[in-house]
């Protein structure tokens, strides 16, 4: 029989599950083959070969992996036929792979009950309007946090550099992207940039209303473009609820791996983060993300959603980017690079750990932010000032600083830092990083334990002191998370909520989402939950 009947009338029940749909349907395209599919409130699909020997064709798709399920017509034959088809993405491991990774079952099922075409149609899309209900993903309850959901259909604005990591964003964006949206009913705009700044332009002048979220198919240093793009809107505030998506197509992905992780999932590189990174995007949950607010001493103000680095992890970044066509293996060079010529950084280092009561009385107040860009800038080193000269950041002028969140836990540079902040009497540094993800690129795990909105800078700094070879095999135990195992006396980590660095002379780089900044004094404040990512929790 080819048609549906609810749960009363005897059909089977698969466990204890509640059936809320039963029927038979050939399967396409072979057709010759009718299957029994039951749909159960425990949000399973349960396909089952209906005559004898065929038990080959059963299979049991959960939901909680579906991205979408469609009706359509039959095309040009003359048979009245609908038909269903459900797009699925489970775990799966194969004999060569050393992890389980998403792998896509589609299943389409002919519905020709009647001779109406509008009755099989709307038969069809009765068990697909049921089966993408149950395909929704759970809403995590937390206090405090607002998660969302992408509506459906809906549309999304997708911003893609051709000239991330290899250089193949583009290619992978049309082979392993745009058909998981189709499966999803995700409408998208490609927005193909074709310069520095040319994102960081659109989506600070452009009109942002006809997409439902953001989706940058690139590196992490794109996303850094657009977050400071959006945060120059004199709409920020209502630009930054638009939730914001991270493909991977740049070298580091830093960004991309961390929502990875979030999700549970087992670490990914190259196309397999592609496909989970896509198949979060096609879930469509969205959770708040912290930002750090960053200002320099010449006056710049960044906003940052990764890291924030001196020393020799920005040093192996920016070295490293000449080796941008080899993917993320760019990093193993530059470390081996960084490694011969290593060098020491002089500077003091202060911080507000987590769980500090706020004493300031002094917030960084405008007229002191503006001071920092117009003029000399004084700075203290060892009690001596030095002078710095400022810069003028890009289209700062047109900036609604003064609606910005406040820093409140900051001090201008001529101050020296409050007194309930820590100040680090070690001063000299092999490197110096804060990072508010757990993933420092695809396979570095750098900060476990950092969440999307866990209001914490995970800071992370390297005395002096450390031979190259415990340093080789420092950056071997991020690849698994396990440095802090190592226990380096020279190694120490604290979760902050503020930071300041002052170099004592402008040597060696400094990094902010891993994208290059002169070195010179920055201090820099988390901002709990200020915009929205796709991912969770
Ligand atoms: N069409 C383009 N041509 C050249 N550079 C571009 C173009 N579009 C964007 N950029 C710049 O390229 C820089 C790096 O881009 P992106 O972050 O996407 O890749 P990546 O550096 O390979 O990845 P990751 O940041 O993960 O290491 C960005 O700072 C951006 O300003």
């Amino acid at each position: 029989m080819d048609g549906w009947q609810g749960p009363e009338d005897g059909s089977p029940q698969p466990g204890s599950a509640e059936v809320l749909l039963h029927g038979q349907f050939p399967l396409v395209p072979a057709l010759r083959h009718s299957c029994a599919l039951t749909l159960t409130r425990g949000a399973e699909l349960h396909i089952q070969g209906v005559e004898a020997g065929l038990d080959s064709l059963s299979i049991v798709l959960k939901l909680a992996n579906c991205i979408g399920c469609c009706s359509f017509r039959g095309g040009e034959t003359q048979e009245p036929a609908a038909y269903f088809s459900v797009f699925c993405y489970p775990f799966k491991k194969g004999w060569w792979d050393s992890s389980a990774s998403r792998q896509r079952v589609a299943k389409t099922f002919r519905v020709s009950g009647s001779q109406d075409v509008e009755e099989n149609l709307k038969l069809a899309e009765t068990w697909a309007k049921k089966i993408r209900e149950l395909s929704l993903p759970k809403i995590p309850k937390q206090e405090g946090v607002t998660y969302g959901l992408l509506p459906r259909p809906c549309r999304v604005l997708v911003l893609l550099n051709p000239q991330s990591g290899t250089g193949r964003a583009l290619q992978l964006f049309q082979s392993h992207v745009q058909p998981m949206l189709t499966e999803a009913n995700i409408a998208f705009t490609v927005f193909v940039t074709e310069r520095p700044n040319h994102a960081h332009d659109f989506v600070q002048n452009g009109d942002l209303s006809s997409w439902n979220a953001l989706v940058v198919m690139a590196g992490d240093g794109l996303m850094f473009e657009v977050v400071n793009g959006l945060m120059k809107r004199q709409d920020w505030e209502s630009a930054l609820k638009k939730p914001l998506c991270i493909l991977p197509g740049g070298s580091g992905n830093a960004l991309a791996a961390s929502i990875n992780h979030y999700a549970g999932n087992e670490p990914a590189i190259k196309e397999e983060l592609l496909t989970n990174c896509t198949y979060i995007l096609c879930k469509g949950l969205h959770t708040p993300m912290d930002l750090v607010s960053l200002r320099t001493a010449s006056g710049k103000r960044l906003f940052s959603f990764l890291s924030f680095g001196w020393g020799f992890i920005s040093d192996v970044d920016i070295t490293s980017e000449r080796y941008r066509k080899l993917g993320n293996a760019r990093f193993t060079m530059g470390t081996v690079q960084c490694l011969a010529k290593l060098e020491v950084y002089k500077g003091r280092l202060s911080y507000l750990p987590v769980g500090e009561t706020s004493a300031s009385s002094s917030p960084y107040s405008e007229q002191s932010s503006s001071s920092g860009q117009s003029g000399h800038h004084t700075c203290y080193r060892n009690g001596h000032p030095i002078r710095i000269l400022p810069q003028t950041a890009p289209g700062v002028s047109h900036v609604p600083e003064a609606t910005w969140p406040e820093d409140s836990l900051l001090v201008p540079f001529n101050q020296p830092v409050p007194q309930h902040w820590t100040v680090e009497p070690e001063e000299e540094f092999i490197a110096i990083f804060a990072i508010y993800q757990s993933h420092l690129g695809a396979d570095y795990v750098m900060a476990p334990k950092a969440k999307l909105h866990d209001g914490s800078i995970h800071l992370f700094y390297l005395k002096a002191g450390v031979s190259r070879t415990a340093l080789l095999k420092l950056f071997l135990a991020i690849q698994k998370g396990t440095h802090m195992d190592l226990n380096y006396p020279q190694l120490r980590y604290i979760p902050v909520r503020a930071f300041r660095i002052e170099p004592f002379v402008a040597a060696g780089l400094m990094t902010v989402d891993g994208e290059m900044l002169p070195c010179e004094p920055v201090q820099g404040q988390v901002h709990n939950q200020l915009c929205r990512i796709i991912g969770g929790p």
